[in-house]
């Protein structure tokens, strides 16, 4: 799987540009490397020497210069510099030859980079400008105001179509690779950034220490549990279990053991329920099990019956042995309410009941 960057420092999103425009800045500069004896050799044939394409020449010689270094640059030169090359050199191609260069193919280029660069309002203006360029190059072609100088002759040449396709598919082919792998970045960046919210949800919604769902998820099946239930003509039972000696075995045989005695509660309540039923725990010893669409209330008592004769059976802790009770408190969805929190309020009132009659047992919530 390939990482976006092993630098963590930096944002995501500066890392995928910064690789994007390392990428343009080999398009570009690999461009002024035909480039150049392209356009000599096209002056050359017209017999015109470097006058119009001087200073376009002389960037590209430039940069081609400053690319060894190009990282120590600033920011703002590095990024602006590729993009504003093309541009430059699409424009001047096309106020020296009109549309019988590469000219618009470097111009659509540079905007492309531009845009793509620069932050929006900035590369927009770019653009912009550009374009308004183009427009009055165009203007002044149709007007006659400009005129190429070479005609029909020189324009069906092979200097001319060499130098006009070997642009051509060079800046396609290299900015076709480099906008591809930002595009590829930033898809992986999107895939990690949906992967970390995927594990956030995970996290709000599942207990750490033994993987149970917590309330917030508990709650929201319940609910749904409790529609379906409507629609089924069935009840729903909310089992409210606290350990009973719970403190006294962390006390007597320490946290780590608490810990393990809490992941085994949750592994004996799981294999206890059906998968369609909920076992979550909600608070330190605290569990709740969730019972799809119960017909009879007798199933829900032989299901705490279950239970608590499943959390009696002794947990073993190193060479000890850790013995824990329930005591369950059942509510049942809609007599005893018609919200989740008022079914879990009723259950946790009948848990009570119990552990004031002695505790290990179970009981059913009633008003009086
Ligand atoms: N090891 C461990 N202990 C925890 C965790 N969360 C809560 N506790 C402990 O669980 C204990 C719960 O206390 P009580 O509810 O009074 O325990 P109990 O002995 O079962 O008492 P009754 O409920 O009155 O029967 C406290 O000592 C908490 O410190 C946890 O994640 N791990």
């Amino acid at each position: 799987m390939e990482q976006i960057s092993p630098d963590t420092s930096a944002p995501p999103q500066r890392l995928i540009r910064d690789k994007f425009v390392d990428r343009m800045w080999w398009c570009v500069c690999s461009y002024c490397m035909v480039v150049i004896p392209l356009v000599i050799w096209r002056e050359a044939a017209l017999g015109g020497g470097l006058t119009r394409m001087a200073p376009v020449t002389a960037l590209s010689v430039l940069t081609i210069a400053v690319t060894p270094i190009r990282q120590r640059l600033p920011q703002v030169v590095r990024q602006g510099l590729p993009p504003a090359l093309l541009a430059l050199g699409g424009l001047a191609g096309l106020y020296s030859y009109g549309l019988q260069g590469s000219g618009m193919t470097a111009v659509i280029f540079g905007s492309v980079c531009a845009i793509t660069v620069a932050p929006l309002r900035t590369g927009v203006a770019a653009v912009a400008l550009i374009w308004l360029a183009v427009i009055m190059i165009a203007i002044s072609y149709v007007r006659g105001a400009l005129q190429a100088p070479f005609g029909v002759e020189f324009a069906s040449s092979a200097v001319n179509w060499v130098g006009t396709v070997t642009t051509t598919i060079l800046l396609t082919v290299y900015l076709s690779a480099a906008i591809a792998d930002y595009q590829r970045s930033t898809g992986l960046l999107l895939r990690k950034v949906e992967r970390q919210r995927d594990q956030i949800a995970a996290l709000a919604n599942h207990d750490a220490l033994t993987g149970l769902p917590s309330w917030r998820l508990a709650r929201d099946r319940l609910e749904m549990a409790c529609s379906q239930a409507v629609r089924t003509h069935t009840r729903v039972a909310v089992l409210f279990i606290d350990l009973d000696g719970f403190k006294a075995a962390n006390d007597s045989c320490g946290h780590q053991a608490g810990d393990l005695a809490l992941r085994a509660v949750a592994q004996r309540l799981l294999e206890a329920v059906r998968t369609t039923d909920t076992a979550a725990r909600i608070g330190g010893d605290e569990f709740l099990v969730i019972l799809n669409g119960v017909e009879a209330e007798a199933a829900a008592l032989r299901m705490a019956e279950k239970i608590i004769a499943a959390i009696a059976t002794p947990i073993r802790y190193q060479e000890r042995q850790l013995h824990l009770g329930a005591s369950v408190g059942i509510s049942f969805f809609p007599e005893h309410g018609q919200s989740s929190e008022i079914l879990l309020e009723h259950a946790d009132q009948a848990m009570y009941r119990v552990k004031r009659s002695g505790k290990n047992d179970y009981a059913v919530f009633h008003d009086a």
